[in-house]
């Protein structure tokens, strides 16, 4: 059914300032600086519908961007354009995301568990079922930057399948757990599964693809490659690994050069014209489409720029926060600087150091 879906993305984009230094970043935030900077699009319109009970495998090489746009579902990182519609709370267990590194195991189970919404007793309730399954012994009380990749992993996990979410969000997280845990962890997305939850599972390893998707979308250097039944997307993925492989290393690097060149050079002015025109072209009796391509993606995303007004009202504040500093550190009231503006430069009263007249 069209609409009983539990993840819809639509158009998505993701877009990257290449910035080199934090000073850079903060000058292009308040507009700035005019230094042209390098952009990359992560994603370059990813339309995808991930239905309730569905198991969505994304797979795709280093860099396509499985975990970018696991990160825009799961609301870590906001998209650049599209609409992006999850009906549900997520939870998602990755191996760099999700555990702050200056609290403990036990702290970090705590925090996230309460910005799920779970009550203090509920937590006092769930932390031993959490220490158990994640099985990291004494280290529960260490702060999470001493984790090795697969302790990090295994509290992860632990957290995000028994704070009990509607969407399970999975991105390499097996990968790198030894094989008892891999096992425990299997055990637990079949028990998901069968409970009907949706759960989305990025991997490199197709064996555990195809051993517990339901339907894969195959994420090429930032595009839906393919999208589709488990079998068929992995024997055509591998055709594409098996193809790549054989290149020789020169080969190899300027296809990917190719590619990514095309994600430094992607137009988003261009990709909004070409989904207009498609949309205009099947359904040529329709007046609005522009107007609801344009709805579709610039409708729901938040600027990471600050816009005119904003600015505006930020320099506003920081003058009056500045006079009313002034004002203090001249002694004068502020009906005599109000009346007498020059005296806020000449202080009421002069200090003496010790010894001097
Ligand atoms: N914060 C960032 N700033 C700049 N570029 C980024 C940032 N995060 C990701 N990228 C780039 O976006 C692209 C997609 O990254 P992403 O991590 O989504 O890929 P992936 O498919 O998950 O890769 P992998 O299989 O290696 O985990 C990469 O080229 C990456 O370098």
């Amino acid at each position: 059914m069209e609409n009983d879906y539990k993840v819809k993305v639509e158009n998505v984009t993701k877009e990257y300032e290449l910035f080199k230094t934090q000073s850079e970043k903060l000058r292009s935030f308040f507009s700035l600086s005019k230094k042209p900077v390098p952009h990359f699009w992560s994603l370059m319109g990813i339309t995808l519908t991930i239905q309730p009970g569905e198991t969505m495998g994304l797979i795709g090489v280093n860099g396509s961007g499985k975990s970018t746009i696991s990160n825009i579902i799961s609301g870590i990182i906001p998209q650049t354009t599209g609409y992006v519609d999850v009906r549900g709370e997520t939870s998602i267990v990755a191996i760099h995301a999700g555990l702050r590194s200056n609290l403990t195991g036990r702290e970090n189970i705590r925090l996230k568990s309460l910005m799920q919404g779970l009550t203090n007793e509920e937590i006092d309730e769930l932390m031993p079922d959490i220490i158990a399954f994640a099985d990291i012994g004494d280290f529960v009380d260490q702060p999470v930057k001493s984790y090795s990749s697969g302790m990090r992993s295994r509290l992860g996990f632990a957290i995000a399948v028994h704070i009990n979410p509607d969407i399970l969000i999975i991105d390499e997280a097996l990968s790198v757990g030894d094989d008892t845990f891999y096992q425990k962890c299997v055990d637990k997305i079949t028990e998901f599964k069968a409970e009907g939850k949706t759960i989305i599972f990025v991997s490199h390893s197709l064996k555990q693809i195809e051993m517990l998707c339901d339907r894969v979308a195959w994420i090429n250097y930032g595009e839906l490659k393919m999208v589709g039944d488990t079998k068929e997307v992995t024997s055509q993925y591998r055709e594409f690994t098996q193809w790549f492989k054989k290149l020789s290393k020169k080969e190899k690097h300027k296809f990917e050069s190719e590619r990514k060149s095309i994600q430094k050079n992607f137009s988003i002015q261009n990709y909004q014209k070409k989904v207009t025109e498609q949309e205009q072209a099947a359904n040529p009796e329709a007046k609005d489409i522009p107007a609801k391509v344009h709805k579709r993606f610039y409708g729901s995303v938040i600027s990471e720029k600050m816009s005119v007004w904003n600015q505006l009202l930020t320099w506003a504040v920081l003058i009056v926060v500045v006079f009313f500093c002034l004002v203090n550190v001249s002694g004068h009231s502020l009906e005599h600087v109000i009346d007498n503006p020059v005296s806020i430069v000449h202080p009421s009263h002069t200090l003496h150091l010790p010894g001097t007249e």
